[in-house]
């Protein structure tokens, strides 16, 4: 489904494990919407949601994304169901989970994940992808694989290490413990708990806020802050102040700097 505040858009794409909705304030909102199975990452599903993000990143009304669940799950992990009784060769030519390279990849526009509920396995890998993650009170992480008799596969163990420091992530990794909210905000894998009831508008809020501003040069940060992942601390100074220095080069640079000396709202005109 894809929906325009409430109303169904013209040109409107039919998603069925997921729902997009379009929000005033130049957000889009997709909701995880499988909830018999707790959202759990069907290939169709994650196919809706890598063609969903696409649209999304082409629509010039949309600045932000908002990803959530439901209050029981954000997602529960890869469908278990799916993948059970898979061989080698077929999730290894069908490159099994291919598609969420995309999400990181070519998305441009910050998007938030809001999770409710469990996020496990593929569920928190899927919540790691997105820039910052808001939890609900009530979030439980965990990469559970090993339990399952597998690993994570969709960069779980690379990007919780990253996250929460190989101490702890080698401890949810080997032993497939849950962390709650409150232990993933204080060891920096979630940025801010709000209550569960709260969460999505809160996250629509946030979004809006980034939303607002001139979209080119929030994928500029965006790309920046990313880089600190890849690179050298000299590569990615580096790359922060040849980038600092492109912001010089529009628009929106020059209107937000005369809006602070004029003392009144910038009027961004993404250029
Ligand atoms: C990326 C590459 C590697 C693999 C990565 C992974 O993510 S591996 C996965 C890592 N994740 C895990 O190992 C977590 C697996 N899930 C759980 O451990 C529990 O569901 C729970 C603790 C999250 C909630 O317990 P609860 O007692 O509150 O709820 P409930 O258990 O009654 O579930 C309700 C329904 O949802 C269904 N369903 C749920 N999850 C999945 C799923 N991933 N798949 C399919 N289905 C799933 C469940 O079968 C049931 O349907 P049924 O049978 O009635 O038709």
């Amino acid at each position: 489904m894809f929906r325009v505040s409430g109303v169904l858009r013209s040109a409107a794409k039919t998603y069925e494990n997921i729902i997009v909705e379009i929000r005033p304030n130049k957000v889009a909102l997709i909701t995880l919407n499988r909830p018999k199975a707790l959202n759990a990452l069907s290939t169709p599903l994650l196919n809706e949601l890598v063609d969903a993000l696409q649209v999304l990143q082409n629509d010039a009304s949309v600045g932000a994304i908002v990803l959530t669940g439901s209050e029981k799950a954000f997602a529960a992990g890869a469908d278990i169901k799916e993948m059970s009784t898979k061989s080698y060769m077929e999730v290894f030519q069908n490159r099994l989970f291919g598609q969420t390279d995309a999400i990181v990849q070519k998305i441009q526009k910050p998007v938030i994940a809001a999770v409710n509920g469990f996020a496990l396995g593929g569920g928190c890998e899927l919540a790691m992808m997105c820039d910052f993650i808001l939890a609900g009170e009530n979030a439980k992480f965990g990469q559970p694989e090993i339990k399952l008799g597998t690993i994570p596969g969709i960069g779980g163990t690379q990007r919780l290490a990253r996250a929460v420091g190989k101490s702890k992530a080698m401890e949810l990794v080997l032993t497939g413990r849950f962390m709650d909210a409150a232990e993933a905000e204080r060891s920096g894998l979630v940025s801010r708990i709000v209550p569960a009831k709260d969460l999505v508008e809160e996250a629509v809020k946030t979004a809006g806020t980034m939303a607002a501003f001139s979209q080119p040069i929030v994928s500029i940060a965006k790309e920046c802050v990313n880089a600190a992942f890849e690179t050298t601390l000299a590569e990615g100074l580096r790359l922060e102040r040849r980038l600092f220095y492109s912001t010089f080069a529009t628009n929106d640079q020059k209107e937000g700097m005369a809006a602070f000396s004029d003392k009144r709202d910038p009027k961004f005109t993404n250029n």
